[in-house]
């Protein structure tokens, strides 16, 4: 119960100024980054705006991350509106699943995402990158958007079921993408409609979500069949146990796959894509890049153990995720009253935390509008507090991926690197959004000219 007095000790939480009826939907629906951005800069560390009569409140600082993510990370859940775009599509997978399921599935599920397990994965990143960039023309212009999703979701499709042919045009790769359109749909409209409703959207979400189980149930039958013992997401699946020597039921199964191959290649496409851009539009780093690259592998194929003495590769990375993080925002519903801080929130409060601001914070990054991946020079990385960059999140629902990812990026910019040299194709208005995505990419696509490097000795 809140007394008067520590009512009023308590700091306010500034508002932006905005309209009476339909608060910040328009600014929102214009350019919900911008708009982002200078709410965090009117407001500081937190900050409230109305998207029609919801209000949110935007935290814009390491510490007030840690206390919503880490520290009363049990009286947040993601809230209405993400359970209303991934459910239909992910079910009660780990990212859209909550409580105690959350946490079993977590448990079971973590092991098989430390390092030295996806290790294995890294050649079949490095040959599918091999393969892709061989396709590429000298000279050829690329949408580099499409290119990166294309070659994430093969990656992804291999490591998670096996399967050689998951591309948009293979049929599962197009029920796939179909369901994503679902969610990005879901995600970018205020007042969707429900899948149950005779539209023609609806009619394609819901046979590409039936083909979907279909194909995933035969092949969780024909792993079961075969007895195999293969190291590929979907055997691991199948052969986990719960603290109790329990299986997952294949319900379960289901979703945690389709999750995993959700959440695990947009994301990662969108970030080598941001990096490719960056790289275009800063020669000189593009070059420090390229001579690491070259003197390390000097012409080879790069492997997990090379990775360490890329470090220069690694930084550009997660430079490039630093100005434009994939994850648009992390949001959450607070449960029940909660202290953040001095800040005093109701139950049923949403808030946002947009990792495309805070990791635009002078005070956290000096100089933070420029592409500068000494940000991350290991001495400056210590230095940076422990919230202020955020591309996988925090606390218990950080990413479970996010080794797969580093891994997955460093390996991929070594291996094109080496072969390929993106530049912008000029006349492009290069706009970061996430209107029709999941994450944020280029509003209206990027266009790149590819040239084959001669091959360095
Ligand atoms: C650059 C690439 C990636 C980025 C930027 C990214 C970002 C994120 C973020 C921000 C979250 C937390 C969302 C929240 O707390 O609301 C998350 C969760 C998750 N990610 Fe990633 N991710 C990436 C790659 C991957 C990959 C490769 C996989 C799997 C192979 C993956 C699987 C997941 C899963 C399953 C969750 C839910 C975890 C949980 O709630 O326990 N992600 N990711």
């Amino acid at each position: 119960m809140e007394t008067g007095v520590e009512a009023t000790s308590r700091p306010e939480i500034p508002a932006i100024k905005e309209h009476s009826l339909l608060g910040s939907l328009e600014s929102m629906r214009r350019d919900r980054l911008a708009f982002l951005l200078s709410v965090a800069r009117q407001t500081g560390d937190i900050g409230s705006f109305r998207v029609g009569p919801a209000q949110m409140l935007l935290l814009n600082s390491s510490e007030l991350v840690h206390a919503a993510l880490v520290e009363h990370a049990n009286d947040f859940d993601k809230g209405f509106i993400i359970h209303r775009a991934f459910r239909p599509v992910l079910g009660e997978g780990l990212f859209s699943s909550e409580g105690e399921l959350h946490r079993r599935q977590r448990k079971i599920m973590a092991p098989s995402f430390q390092p030295r397990h996806i290790v294995n994965y890294a050649q079949t990143m490095v040959e599918y990158t091999e393969r892709a960039q061989q396709d590429w023309q000298d000279g050829a212009t690329l949408d580099m958007s499409r290119e990166m999703m294309a070659l994430t979701m093969s990656i992804v499709g291999n490591v998670l079921f096996q399967t050689d042919v998951l591309a948009e045009t293979d049929e599962l790769g197009a029920a796939l993408s179909t369901a994503l359109a679902y969610i990005n749909y879901i995600l970018s409209s205020f007042f969707p409609l429900p899948l149950n409703w005779p539209t023609e959207r609806n009619r394609q979400t819901r046979g590409a979500l039936e083909l979907l189980n279909r194909r995933m149930q035969k092949m969780i039958e024909e792993r079961r069949a075969s007895g195999e013992q293969g190291d590929d997401f979907l055997s691991i699946l199948l052969r986990a146990r719960d603290e109790d020597g329990a299986p997952m039921s294949d319900q379960q199964i289901k979703d945690e796959a389709l999750t995993l191959f959700v959440a695990g290649h947009e994301t990662t496409a969108a970030a080598l894509t941001w990096t490719w851009f960056l790289l275009a539009e800063h020669p000189d780093i593009y070059q420090r890049l390229r001579d690491e690259v070259d003197s390390v592998l000097q012409g080879r194929s790069p492997t997990y153990a090379d990775l360490a003495r890329l470090p220069y590769t690694l930084q550009v990375l997660k430079e490039s995720m630093r100005l434009y993080p994939p994850s648009i925002a992390l949001v959450r519903v607070a449960l029940r009253p909660v202290d953040l801080g001095p800040y005093h929130l109701r139950r049923g409060q949403t808030i946002m935390i947009v990792p495309y601001t805070i990791q635009r914070r002078p005070d956290y990054f000096p100089d933070p509008e420029r592409f500068n991946p000494d940000h991350f020079r290991p001495e400056n990385e210590a230095r940076l507090p422990r919230f202020a960059y955020l591309p996988f999140g925090a606390g218990p629902r950080i990413c479970i991926g996010n080794h797969f990812a580093l891994m997955e990026g460093h390996l991929l910019l070594a291996a094109l690197v080496q072969h390929v040299t993106f530049s912008l194709l000029p006349g492009q208005q290069i706009i970061p959004d996430n209107d029709k995505t999941i994450t944020i990419r280029p509003r209206y696509g990027l266009k790149m000219r590819v040239q084959r490097r001669h091959q360095v000795v």
